[in-house]
Order: C-alpha cells, then structure tokens, then sequence
C-alpha cells in the first residue's frame, strides 16, 4: 500500500513505531537506536531535496481555503477521535506544547495551542496551515515522520535547517483503517536539552496514534470478526480484523509489529486458522484465552479476544430476498466488489448498478457518477477504485467547485519551479501526476473552466502531462472517475460543456438516486447509526424516531442523515434515540429547508423570492456557526462545495476563519 511518498510497503513496515520484539521497553534509549532516520533525513536533504542547512527556512503557510480544503479527508478522523485528542489536548497544555495535526503531505489542518508558550511558537510557525514537507523545510518532526512513515523526535539541532534549531518535535503518522497514512500527529516545543523529555512526548504520541488507528478499525471492521492480541505491555490497540470465511482482512500496525510482519501482507489475505493455528470455533467458545503458536518460526503466546458476534446489517426485507432480478448474494461475489454493493445497500435498482459496474471494471472504461449532493458520489468513486486493480494506487480527489478557477490549472497540472511569485520555489506536483497509476476522482466536473476542458481531454488521449512552466511532458497512467450534480447533456446542448470531453468521460454512467427515492431509507439509517457507535453497544430508535427519519424528504441527502444521526446521537441517552432527539428540520418538517441543489433556472437568478427566503437562511446558519463553512454545511447538511456554490451565488462574502 502506497504511503503517498513513495515508500513501498515493506519500507514502511520495516521502519517499526516500536522496535518490535527487540523493544528495550525502554523510550529513552528505543529513541536513541531509532535516531539513524535523522542521518537517513539529512542525506535526503542534500542529495534528494539539494537544501543547504544554511538556508533560512521560508515556512509556507497555506489559505483558509487551502487549510478547509485539506482537512476535509481527516474530518472523519477528528470528529470519531475528539475524545482522545482532548485528552492530548489537555496534556500539552499542562506541559507547554502545541499539538499539531497534518494531512499525509505535512500541511497543518488542526492545532491545540492552549499552553503558555502556545503564542510565541505560533509567532515561530507552529501554527495552522504552516506545510512541513521535509522538502520544503527540511529534517524536523511532521515532514520527516511522514517521509519515514514512523515516529520520530526531532530535537534542536537534529533539524537539518538552523532556522528550526529551537525547535523541538515528536510526531506519529496516523493510519487509516486499510493501512494508508492519512496524517500525523505532532507535539512541538521549544528545545531544552532534555531530550528524555521529548522521549516521553514520542511514547505518548506514538501511542495517542494507536489508540486512534484501533479506534478507526473496529469502526471500519465492526461488521467483521476482530480478535485482539494483548500482552503485558500492548493493550488492546493490536487489532486483527477476518471475514466469515476466516480469511484476514486487516491487521493494525501494533498487531502487525508485536507479529513482526515485514509487510501487512504478510498476515493479510491468510487463513486465520492456517495463520495462528485456532479456529474460529475454540475462539469463541473461550474468548479471551491465552495462545501459544507458531508464526514465521517464531513462537508467540498471547491473550486473545474475540469481538461479540459482530454487528450485522439489519435484516433483509423479505420481498428483496426473494426478488428474481437481484444480483447474487453479497458473500457469493468477489471481495473485492463488497465496498460497491455496500454502497447500494438494499435499494434493488442500485444493486442492478452495483452489479452492471462491476462488468467494466479494470476494462478501460470511464465512469460518471451523476446525483444531487451527498448521495453517496465520492463512496461509490472510491469503491470502484477499491474494487481495481489500482486499489493499492492512490485515489486522488480534486473538486472541481471548491478550488478557485485561477487554481484549477495549478492543482491539476503542477508547476515547475519559480513558476509563480510566492508558488513554491521546489515547484509543486499536480494532482493528476500524484494520481499516476491509481484514479483521478474529478468531482463537480461540470465546474471545470472552458479553457482547462480542452487541457483535460488531451491529457485523457494522450496520457501525458505537461506541468506549468515546464516543456518537458510527464507520462501518466491515470484511470479518471468523474462526478457532477449537474445535467452535463443539457450544459453540453447550452455549449457550456465540450461534447468530446463528455462522451470521453461518460463511457459509463451511474444515476445515484436522491435519498428520498431510495427503497432502502430503513437500512441505510440503522447502518449509519450503526458506524456511529464504534465499539459500544449499538444506539436503538424509537418507532417514532424512525418513522420521522424514514418519512423525512432528506434535500441533502445522505450526508444530511448522517449529520442528523450524529446530533441525535449526541441528544439522546445513549441508549435509544426519542423523536423529540431530532434536529427540529426532522422532529417538525414544517420548517423550510435549504435546497442544495436549486434547479438551474433559480442558480441564475439569485434575486427571486425563493433564492432571497434561502440567503436569509444562509446567512443565519452562517452567523450561528460563525461563518465556518465546514460547520455550517454540516447543519444544513450539504457538502462543502454546495455551500461554496451557494455563497458565491448570493455574493455573500466569507470572512477569515478559525480552526
Ligand atoms: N451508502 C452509504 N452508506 C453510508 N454512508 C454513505 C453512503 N453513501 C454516502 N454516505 C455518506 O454520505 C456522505 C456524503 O457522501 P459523498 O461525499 O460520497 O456524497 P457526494 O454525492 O460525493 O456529495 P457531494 O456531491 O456534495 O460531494 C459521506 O459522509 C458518506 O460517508
């Protein structure tokens, strides 16, 4: 699994967070036989990055849009772990550290700067949007803990740039349910010379960082069997997740270096009982026991915990069951397909889809998701990435309404270096080279400029790019999904859309439904408040609470009901959610709602009634959310570009944000 940097899996897992077996047990000294990746670090910079430490670091720091735009992948991630990070939270506040969070290219997406020395670091740079790629700024904790793929403390002058010599910064990449790195995790203060002092803040993000790893994968893997290994100095973070026909699906890296895997592959897509010689039988007859097998040669013994029986979807409706046009049963197609059917859930005419999509897969074949906001357009895209043969190449998302025009060209393309006055000096890769070998997700393709719709057929006929500032073309192998709210046939009869790009990017359609016309409204609400409640004992309905859900016409579709869920979740007891748990859109749907996706007609004309009755409304959920975007789409329950869309539309102004 790519790592974003290049690094292949078996780099990333031989780079171990702990040392393993081999562990001292012992932080201090485990930093210390760990600190050859400064070396490695330094080698980079002057051979691979050419960046003399005498250079005075520029730190980059990136818009608010940049910033929003860069911390949507990771809101999932925030909001499932904002317990565990208000601990950390509170931890660097009593220490006087600032705790940073990046995306998985070193862009900073989240602080906690509550300690007493929180200002003047922040006056240093440790702050929001500050890009700490090792290439731009050189050796120091973010960049380089997610070019090495593991935790690192960089301390004074480990820094490879003195400008950073005051500095000192311990941070852990922070893995996704599958394995991927989806960020990191920082905590930065200034340098005292007392490095067992940073050796603690390592040990305590490296294990904060597992702590939120386990809690992503028993929410990821709630549906399968998840055995935990536990010994006297691993809790429960050593995770491993398998299927009903026994066959492991995912492990955690805790799991994967108390195993010495070299790579996840070593243990995943192996026979469970082949692998730990028990089966599943004995496990849950006496769980938890204490195991001794033979693995790789190695003798281990562990306790071992089975997961109750795990969470089922909710039964299917008999009159689906025994429906002769439905696809075969889910356990009777290849593994691979699962994320896709997942995504039609129960409705019959998308399981039709589900089943039609999975005949052109890896056949070379272009696909349009078309659908109203939040109907599931960016899930099912990645599902058929997941289901390629690209599933191990990046899925590289690029929304084509959110990214201002004047940038569009940049954040596709890339540029050369000294291209822009205050671009980077290194250059910048684009997003459709960083999408090279894997998929281009292009969402809201029907906002792409005129001028670029040219620029993107011919990278589409002839396979290569050429950047910015650059005559040299870069070949690219690049399998693009597209996805648009809008009725591209329509805007393409207005000329507004180039008919040759939309026949090069239409070969094969999918129509999401809009949520109100699934059959399956039921399903989806018990599996999304099932995904809501990692680990605890699931949330149940009241029959009046599932009725006003199920009858409710949902204008932001599936995003809105999650967000619904989420707040009723937060209003209940904890145990059963009431109607009057409802938001009050829901519990009284009288109310007059957003329409997030206005009939084109209404889009061009914002000065009618209906639109000035919906700018009055986006104002107030503006105000009450001090103009947050991310928060206030998330309480009318439209994504982000919808609402970008929208304030665009009624001139209204944006004003800076905060984090
Ligand atoms: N089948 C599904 N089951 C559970 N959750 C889903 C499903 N489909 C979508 N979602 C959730 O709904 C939200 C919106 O999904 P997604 O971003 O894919 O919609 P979209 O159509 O791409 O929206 P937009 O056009 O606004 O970008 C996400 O939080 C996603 O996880």
């Amino acid at each position: 699994m790519s790592n974003g940097h290049g690094a292949s899996e078996e780099e990333n897992m031989r780079h171990t967070r702990k040392s393993g077996s081999s562990s001292s047990q012992d932080p201090f000294l485990d930093e210390r036989a760990n600190a050859s990746y400064i070396k490695t670090s330094w080698e980079r910079c002057k051979d691979k990055h050419r960046i003399s430490p005498q250079r005075k670091v520029e730190l980059h720091t990136l818009t608010e849009n940049e910033i929003r735009e860069k911390r949507e992948p990771l809101e999932q991630l925030l909001f499932d772990s904002a317990p565990i990070l208000e601990r950390v939270r509170r931890i660097a506040k009593q220490s006087g550290y600032s705790v940073l969070i990046s995306d998985a290219e070193g862009a900073t997406v989240k602080t906690f700067t509550d300690s007493d020395l929180a200002l003047e670091l922040q006056s240093k740079g440790i702050r929001l949007g500050t890009l700490w790629q090792e290439a731009i700024v050189g050796t120091n904790g973010l960049g380089t803990c997610l070019e090495e793929n593991r935790p690192v403390t960089v301390d004074a002058s480990d820094h490879y740039s003195k400008t950073l010599h005051s500095f000192s910064c311990s941070a852990a990449p922070l893995i996704g349910a599958d394995g991927a790195v989806l960020g990191a995790l920082d905590m930065s203060t200034f340098a005292s010379g007392n490095r067992m002092t940073q050796a603690l803040a390592l040990n305590f993000v490296t294990e904060t960082a597992d702590e939120i790893e386990a809690l992503i994968f028993r929410k990821a893997y709630r549906s399968q069997y998840v055995v935990s290994l536990t010994d006297s100095f691993h809790a429960t973070t050593s995770l491993i997740a398998f299927n009903e026909a026994g066959t492991i699906v995912a492990a955690t890296t805790p799991a994967l270096l108390q195993l010495n895997c070299r790579n996840r592959y070593d243990l995943v897509g192996k026979n469970f009982k082949d692998a730990f010689n028990i089966s599943i039988d004995k496990l849950t007859e006496a769980s938890p026991l204490i195991h001794r097998f033979l693995m790789n040669g190695q003798e281990y013994q562990y306790q071992m915990a089975l997961n109750a029986t795990p969470l089922q979807s909710q039964p299917r409706q008999p009159s689906i069951l025994h429906s002769p046009s439905l696809p075969p049963a889910r356990s009777a197609l290849n593994t691979s397909h699962q994320k896709l059917f997942e995504a039609a859930g129960e409705d019959p005419a998308l399981l039709q889809q589900a089943k039609r999509c999975t005949r052109i897969i890896d056949k070379g074949l272009s696909v349009l998701l078309q659908g109203e906001t939040g109907t599931g357009k960016e899930v099912w895209a990645r599902a058929i990435h997941d289901a390629s043969d690209r599933k191990n190449k990046p899925f590289v998302t690029v929304n084509c309404a959110a990214i201002p025009e004047s940038l569009i060209e940049s954040e596709l393309f890339g540029y050369g270096a000294g291209t822009f006055t205050g671009g980077l000096k290194s250059g910048k890769i684009g997003k459709i080279e960083a999408s090279n070998g894997g998929t281009l997700f292009l969402d809201e393709i029907g906002d792409m400029p005129t001028e670029l719709q040219a620029r993107l057929l011919r990278v589409l006929a002839e396979s290569e790019i050429v950047p910015l500032g650059e005559v040299k073309p870069v070949p690219v192998d690049i399998n693009v999904i597209c996805a648009t709210h809008r009725d591209l046939e329509h805007y393409v009869s207005k000329g507004d859309f180039r008919k040759d790009l939309y026949y090069r990017i239409s070969m094969f359609k999918v129509a999401l439904p809009s949520l109100k016309d699934r059959d399956d409204k039921r399903h989806l609400v018990h599996k999304i408040l099932d995904g809501l409640k990692p680990g605890d004992a699931p949330i149940s309905l009241s029959p009046r609470a599932e009725e006003a859900l199920t009858n409710y016409p949902w204008p932001g579709n599936i995003r809105q009901l999650k967000n619904v869920l989420q707040y009723a979740v937060c209003m209940s007891d904890g145990e059963r959610i009431q109607l009057d748990d409802l938001p009050d859109e829901v519990f009284k749907p009288c109310d007059a709602d957003i329409v997030p996706d206005l009939p084109e007609a209404h889009s061009d004309h914002p000065g009618s009634s209906y639109s000035s009755s919906e700018r009055e409304r986006l104002i107030a959920t503006l105000e009450q959310n001090r103009w947050i975007v991310t928060r206030a789409a998330k309480a009318l329950g439209v994504s982000r570009s919808t609402l970008h869309r929208k304030i665009k539309m009624h001139g209204l102004l944006l004003e800076p944000q905060e984090s």
